[in-house]
């Protein structure tokens, strides 16, 4: 390792910050030792120390001061879905009054609380760090669902026992639990002594990729290290940066963890696809949110207000400044939030906290039965308090993502099969999903020749004017042309017989060698006397009574029938 005699900047090799050669020496010491130190991280720093228990979910090289993005109480909602749709546009007014209402309370002289979790600490405490973060598990044994990859049996879970990682490419959808996953791996590995350093490809340039190469060379080399890339959303890398790091998984120098929620057959590069293992996490089950939303709400001090224990429903406003208030929230609350999040941890959990934050911020307290401990006055979450919450944080449908491509198939197969119900079920979910109703009706009319052809040509008819009256009237209204074309497409009957034969015709055109054979003379434009003199012997079909036998194919494609089965 060089120092630089002047005040060149010299990269650590171990935080990878840059900093002027003359400190670099006792940088490393406190470094190595896992201290931070005083000197001034250079102007190009790309990459810093990275820790695990604090980051925000990858939308940032890890290390970056996650303390700043939280501050605008805006980085957990950024992670919501929704391609284009800014996640945060309709909710953010909202969030952003809510969030000052509850962060003025603790300046403006409540009680200083050396009593049992009073209520600005829980809003404090919301304010500090979003709850899926803050609930992001650091263990294995904290991790909920997924048994069939992370089962007691599985292949998985010894590799992770054994610290032997693989390169991985973790696929599910969102808030299925990938980074949360990753970062287990990074806190056992750590342990260990590999340096695990993430990167977003959302963020990341093609200088961020080499750097961490470049430094897991080093680690390689000079340390005996291993360094672990995790890579989220790896899916947005193009094919090229994707192939800056192929070689050097080939060669061992770094294992890498992939995380996306599209199929990475598509998006990930074959060769490096085949160096990975991937794992298929799934959905989270409907009991798995369930578990992680109850610890959720333990670990704020939330208590559970059953079914049969009363309150009045009608809040009393008493707009009570007191600090000690406990606050509850309705058993069914908790219950019918995991139905409404899809599988989605991050959703349930930003759902449950924005309900907690609107009630704090508005300080109305409720007369409660409580069972053992008689009435008492108390803050109290209710369903609509979370659906309201929920709504806030979910985008249900990902107009950008897999999930569009997804129903869209599942519509085309369930028109396949003449399925009227789940045809229209599959319509729906698109359109209410925000989804462009053109995108459907195209699929129409490839649907009307595809697939119903000739047994009802009249199909594709529909279809164009589904489309054109789509375009004349747009959404909402034009949501039932949509829903009569495909009633009319799943009914209909189906006819693939033309689409087939035209795919033989291409087939046989693309297993031809040899030159393709010309067009006979007959056949051809005759437009100069040769030509027709040439060519004489073309029936002229009109002229005859009868039909008349003659060839139309090529001499050597005689008798080729592209309709045979
Ligand atoms: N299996 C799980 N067990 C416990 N908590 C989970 C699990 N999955 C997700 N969570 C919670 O949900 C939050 C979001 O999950 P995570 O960031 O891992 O999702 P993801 O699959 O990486 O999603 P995305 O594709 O949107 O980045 C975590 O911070 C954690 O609190
Ligand atoms: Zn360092």
């Amino acid at each position: 390792m060089e120092v630089a005699e002047d005040e060149q900047l010299v990269r650590c090799p171990v935080c990878l910050r840059e900093l002027p050669g003359a400190h670099i020496n006792s940088h490393l010491d406190s470094c190595l030792q896992g201290g931070e130190d005083e000197v001034e991280p250079g102007p190009s720093t790309t990459c810093k120390r990275q820790r695990f228990t604090a980051a925000p979910s990858g939308s940032q090289v890890e290390g970056e001061p996650e303390e700043a993005g939280q501050a605008t109480g805006s980085s957990f909602l950024h992670k919501g879905r929704g391609g284009g749709q800014s996640p945060g546009a309709p909710s953010r007014k909202s969030w952003t009054g809510r969030e000052e209402a509850a962060a003025v309370k603790p300046e403006d002289g409540g009680s200083a609380g050396s009593g049992p979790a009073p209520r600005r600490t829980l809003a404090q405490k919301l304010e500090e760090k979003p709850l899926a973060e803050r609930l992001r598990p650091s263990a294995l044994g904290d991790y909920v669902g997924q048994e069939r990859v992370l089962g007691a049996q599985t292949l998985l879970r010894s590799l992770l026992e054994s610290h032997e990682i693989p390169s991985l490419i973790l696929w599910g959808p969102p808030g299925c639990g990938k980074t949360t996953l990753a970062h287990i791996i990074a806190n056992s590995s750590r342990k260990n002594g590999t340096w695990f350093v993430t990167l977003s490809a959302t963020s990341a340039r093609t200088t961020d990729i080499r750097d961490v190469i470049s430094q897991a060379q080093n680690e390689k080399k000079l340390f005996k290290r291993k360094t672990i890339l995790f890579i989220d959303e790896i899916h947005r890398f193009n094919k090229s940066q994707q192939d800056t790091f192929l070689p050097h998984v080939e060669r061992g120098t770094l294992t890498l963890i992939g995380a996306t929620t599209e199929n990475p057959s598509f998006q990930v590069n074959a060769a490096l696809l085949s160096r990975c293992r991937v794992i298929v996490l799934e959905k989270l089950s409907v009991e798995a949110i369930e578990a992680i939303l109850m610890r959720a709400v333990r670990s704020l001090g939330v208590q559970i207000l059953g079914q049969g224990d009363q309150h009045s429903s009608s809040a009393t406003g008493s707009s009570s400044e007191s600090s000690e208030l406990p606050v509850y929230i309705e058993e069914k609350a908790l219950k019918t939030l995991p139905y409404l999040c899809d599988g989605d941890a991050r959703t349930g959990l930003n759902g449950l906290q924005l309900a907690v934050q609107a009630r704090l911020a508005m300080g109305k307290t409720t007369p409660l039965n409580i069972p053992k401990g008689g009435s008492t006055d108390g803050i109290l979450i209710t369903e609509e308090d979370v659906k309201e919450g929920l709504q806030q944080s979910h985008i249900l449908y990902d107009r950008a993502g897999e999930e569009q491509y997804n129903c869209i198939s599942a519509l085309h197969h369930s028109l396949r099969g003449s399925d009227e119900n789940a045809s229209l079920y599959w319509l729906g979910r698109m359109l209410e999903g925000g989804e462009d109703p053109l995108y459907v009706a195209r699929r129409l009319v490839r649907f009307a020749s595809e697939d119903i052809g000739l047994a009802d040509p009249l199909a594709l008819t529909q279809a164009v004017a589904a489309y054109q009256g789509c375009h004349f009237i747009g959404m909402p209204e034009c949501e039932v042309i949509l829903a009569q074309c495909v009633v009319y497409f799943a009914r209909a009957p189906k006819s693939i017989e033309v689409y087939r034969a035209y795919n033989k015709v291409k087939e046989c055109l693309r297993m031809h060698t040899g030159p393709l054979p010309p067009v006979p003379l007959h056949l051809r434009n005759a437009p100069t006397t040769l030509m027709e003199n040439l060519g004489k012997g073309c029936k002229y079909n009109p002229a005859y009574k009868e039909p008349v036998e003659q060839d139309f194919l090529p001499e050597e494609l005689k008798g080729t029938d592209f309709f045979k089965e």
